[in-house]
């Protein structure tokens, strides 16, 4: 089957700019294609790359949708190279959606993501306030010594029914991670996880700190595409994987993985727009357990969108 493809580039500001380990992000930028077939169906993809996080660049992700002309076949948006995991959800997606109308969003939990540093302390009330339960703080961004005492804060301000997550994003030494996992295992009852705590490579490190301490040990950059994933289930790993399905690769395959395998998996946000929020956030509803929140509560980090920004974005009114 042949369809028309049309794509424009879209970027947000984010307000204020979201600092991780790997350094301090301004803007999300993303691509927006439409699909259409013979008789005028249509449907919606998002290609939201994040190249420091293990998928292709936005550039390389531009560089493949100018080459198409125009125009894509089924056939060829299956045959998409892994090494454009972000283009092979953003085009499967569409294509799963042409000619169906949007459907309502899936009733899941939502894990709200907290600012790094001490500016957590002061964000999560209005958070919980909007009923967001379980939390996630970065941590690896400034030295372990203050965080600690601002977690130490963090922690005696949650009421004692949230749940707290805690995002290393793979910055932190061996001895760091241990440090950071026996304050978990102090606070059992409060932190579900600790997501990402040594380098992408590092999965003997972190087999061997899931064997040494209570509290759980989420993979997140070492599972960003699904080949990482089918890798490191396969090295052993039975902890707890994070998917961030916007740049895990094919939908379909994603899905024929997690419905052959028992994974214990967390559903992850990459700061999509409602469109790849919409196919990301389907294929959650359909594979998470539900027993643990997904990582979507994010929106608080950009101003709201207009309701036509879509048809700005296209020209059309
Ligand atoms: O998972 C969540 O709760 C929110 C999303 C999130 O933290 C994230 C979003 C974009 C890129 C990286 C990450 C991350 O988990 O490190
Ligand atoms: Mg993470």
């Amino acid at each position: 089957m042949l369809y028309q493809f049309e794509f424009r580039r879209y970027q947000r500001k984010f307000a204020p700019p979201l600092t991780t380990n790997h350094g301090i992000w301004e803007h999300r930028n993303s691509i927006i294609l439409r699909l259409t077939d013979a008789r005028g169906r249509v449907g919606w993809g998002e290609i939201a790359p994040i190249s420091w996080f293990g998928s292709e660049t936005l550039k390389q992700a531009l560089d493949f949708c100018r080459q198409l002309s125009g125009k894509i076949t089924s056939e060829a948006i299956f045959a998409i190279p892994d090494d454009l995991p972000a283009c092979q959800f953003g085009f499967e997606s569409a294509l799963e959606r042409v000619g169906e109308k949007m459907t309502n969003l899936p009733t899941l939990t939502y894990s709200g993501l907290l600012p790094a540093g001490e500016a957590a302390i002061h964000v999560w009330q209005s958070l919980w306030e909007q009923g967001y339960r379980t939390f996630k703080w970065k941590i690896g961004v400034e030295a372990v010594a203050k965080e600690l005492e601002v977690f130490n804060l963090l922690i005696r301000s949650l009421p004692n029914s949230a749940k707290l997550r805690l995002d290393a994003n793979g910055g932190l030494s061996y001895e760091e991670a241990e440090l950071w996992l026996e304050t978990c295992d102090k606070f059992k009852a409060q932190i579900e996880f600790i997501e990402q705590p040594l380098p992408v490579g590092d999965l003997a490190g972190m087999l061997r700190l899931s064997e040494c301490y209570q509290s759980a040990i989420a993979l997140d950059e070492s599972v960003a595409t699904l080949k990482q994933l089918e890798s490191c289930f396969q090295q052993g790993w039975r902890g707890i994987f994070v998917i961030k399905v916007a740049i895990a690769g094919s939908p379909s395959r994603l899905r024929q993985f997690c419905q052959q395998h028992q994974l214990d998996l967390v559903f992850s946000s990459v700061f999509e727009t409602a469109i790849g929020r919409q196919a990301a956030l389907q294929l959650a509803a359909e594979l998470s357990p539900q027993n643990r929140a997904v990582g979507f509560g994010t929106n608080h980090f950009f101003a709201p969108e207009k309701s036509n920004w879509l048809q700005s974005l296209w020209n059309e009114f």
